[in-house]
């Protein structure tokens, strides 16, 4: 690029909030990523599906990263900063001071993670009403979702916490809070997780029969009455204090917020796919389904018509891409099933001494070993007798179970590093048929996919991909930038701005398709026998 056009670029800030740990990133117009930086986060498990997190451990990490990426950089041309985070629910006071979400009362640990599932008995009373607001989350209530969540705050730390509190946030909602000082919460939020409905708004007689109707005798400020699109700019900007706490301008437009999932189908879903080969290219954008995997996978499918999934959440009215419906799809742990699978294995020390002193990582190890023990044969046939049940933390979609656990079936006594290559293998591929299971569940709807859009943390392991191509039989399309859902993050950041009119102008211009991996025929054969 010459100075010339350098001068002129815009910078947008992406801040994302996974699981594991914060990334930021700083964006240029045009979706390239100049700087990245990430920070891990702390995570509280006090007793079996109980998970903590903290919030201001989360913004303490925000800052480190946002100030790293922003070193060095002329802070003027930075036009807009944008968040995406985990559904998670977080707690303050009237005052806004954190509240203890548990027994032990540790002020510190006051958002319950999107992934706890404490709130079993709440979820299955809820699910008991068949209340209609029911019929936009795939016809069952998730324990993950917010109002469980809530009941069980009530009915277990009336005293501590509930009495107290002034403010629930999903995450992505106590971020833009925090940046600058505005409580309107996003419609992706609200209607995703708080069955909110973009054309009714809050439906009162769901938050009576559940018995929280201290939400709808408050007017719901505790949870959100002003609602605004994601990428909407809010209030004045960066406040004064959170302009110190991150290393930036005060003033600079920030977005009204994304889920995490949401932000990377952003960061995927619209790029230009010309001369790719592609059965999507020249095809309405809901032929494309955008898979964002990380700890959890998310499935995000978008239509022009409400379509009704069983066991698949949404139909969603504009929560992702404005104007259109979405169905989210999901499993709740991929990523975090791999790491449980590879690290509670008898042969992972050995795996471990042996991926350092290869210099590579624990997965890259495994890969390359992979194919050292499958000889002529194709990968996928190292596992006709070994098969996993993935559903280790519940089935999240289609079956919408949360009851549902794990299996292996065909273990041996050995318990070498093939053994543990070979596990890991199935799991993947467990992992990519839950994908199918759900896609075909889609189709049965009413969705016509035919191309994958793959992100987040498990996108960068080709065997994942691979196996998600060969198992659908769809091509997978990765994006140019690895980090994608900063991309989102840094889209909703462009559109605070102003320099662009709509989320699907910037995705056009920000998102980029790199590599495409298409299904492997060979992989279908059967085996001789
Ligand atoms: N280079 C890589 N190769 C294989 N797996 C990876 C790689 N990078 C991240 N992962 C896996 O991706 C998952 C985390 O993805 P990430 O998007 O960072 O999660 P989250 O957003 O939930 O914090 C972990 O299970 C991790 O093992
Ligand atoms: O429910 C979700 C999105 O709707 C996600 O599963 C949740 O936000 C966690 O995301 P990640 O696996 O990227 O940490």
């Amino acid at each position: 690029m010459s100075g010339g056009e350098q001068e002129q670029r815009n910078y947008y800030l992406g801040v994302d909030v996974g699981t594991g740990s914060v990334r930021a990133a700083l964006v240029d117009q045009c979706g390239v990523l100049l700087a990245f930086a990430d920070q891990p986060i702390m995570k509280w498990e006090p007793q079996f599906n109980h998970h903590e997190q903290s919030s201001e451990d989360i913004w303490a990490a925000c800052c480190i990263v946002t100030k790293k990426v922003v070193r060095g950089i002329d802070l003027n041309r930075i036009r807009g900063l944008g968040f995406d985070a985990t559904c998670s629910l977080v707690v303050l006071d009237k005052q806004f001071r954190p509240l203890p979400v548990n027994h032990e009362g540790d002020p510190h640990r006051n958002i319950i993670m999107w992934l706890d599932h404490r709130a079993v008995s709440q979820v299955q009373r809820i699910n008991e009403t068949k209340h209609r607001v029911l019929q936009y989350v795939g016809g069952v209530m998730s324990v993950e979702m917010q109002a469980p969540k809530l009941l069980w705050l009530k009915e277990n730390l009336r005293e501590t916490c509930w009495d107290k509190a002034g403010h629930f946030f999903d995450l992505p909602d106590f971020l833009s809070w925090k940046a600058t000082g505005v409580t309107a919460r996003s419609l992706c939020s609200l209607v995703c997780k708080w069955t909110y409905s973009a054309e009714k708004g809050w439906d009162d007689s769901f938050w009576k029969m559940i018995g929280l109707e201290d939400f709808v005798a408050d007017n719901y400020s505790k949870i959100g009455n002003q609602v605004l699109p994601p990428g909407a700019s809010l209030g004045n900007g960066l406040t004064q204090e959170a302009a110190k706490d991150l290393g930036l301008p005060a003033g600079i437009a920030v977005a009204a917020s994304l889920i995490d999932a949401h932000a990377g189908g952003l960061g995927v879903i619209g790029a230009d796919v010309k001369g790719h080969g592609l059965a999507c290219e020249g095809q309405p954008v809901t032929s494309r389904l955008a898979i964002i995997c990380g700890t959890s996978s998310c499935h995000m499918g978008i239509s022009k018509d409400p379509i009704f999934v069983p066991g698949v959440w949404g139909p969603y009215f504009s929560a992702m891409v404005p104007g259109f419906w979405l169905n989210e799809g999901g499993q709740s742990v991929t990523g975090r099933l791999i790491d449980h699978m590879v690290q509670g294995h008898a042969a992972f020390p050995e795996l471990q001494a042996k991926a350092t002193a290869s210099c590579q990582s624990v997965y890259a190890y495994l890969n390359s070993h992979l194919d050292l023990i499958k000889k002529a044969q194709s990968v996928g046939f190292l596992t006709v007798d070994l098969h996993v049940w993935p559903d280790f933390h519940g089935n999240r979609s289609p079956l919408a179970d949360l009851t549902l656990k794990g299996m292996v079936t065909g273990l041996k006594l050995s318990q070498d590093l093939d053994d543990l290559a070979i596990l890991y293998l199935a799991t993947v591929q467990a992992i990519a048929f839950g994908t199918r299971f759900i896609i075909e569940a889609m189709e049965a709807a009413g969705h016509s996919i035919t191309t994958l859009f793959l992100c987040g943390g498990l996108s960068k392991n080709p065997l994942f991909v691979q196996m998600h191509a060969d198992i659908t039989g769809m091509p997978v399309v990765l994006s140019q930038e690895v980090e994608s859902v900063l991309v989102g993050a840094a889209i909703l950041g462009a559109c605070a701005s102003g320099d662009f009119t709509s989320v699907q102008e910037a995705m056009a211009r920000m998102s980029k398709v790199g590599k495409v991996v298409f299904p492997r025929r060979e992989d279908k054969k059967l085996p001789e026998l």
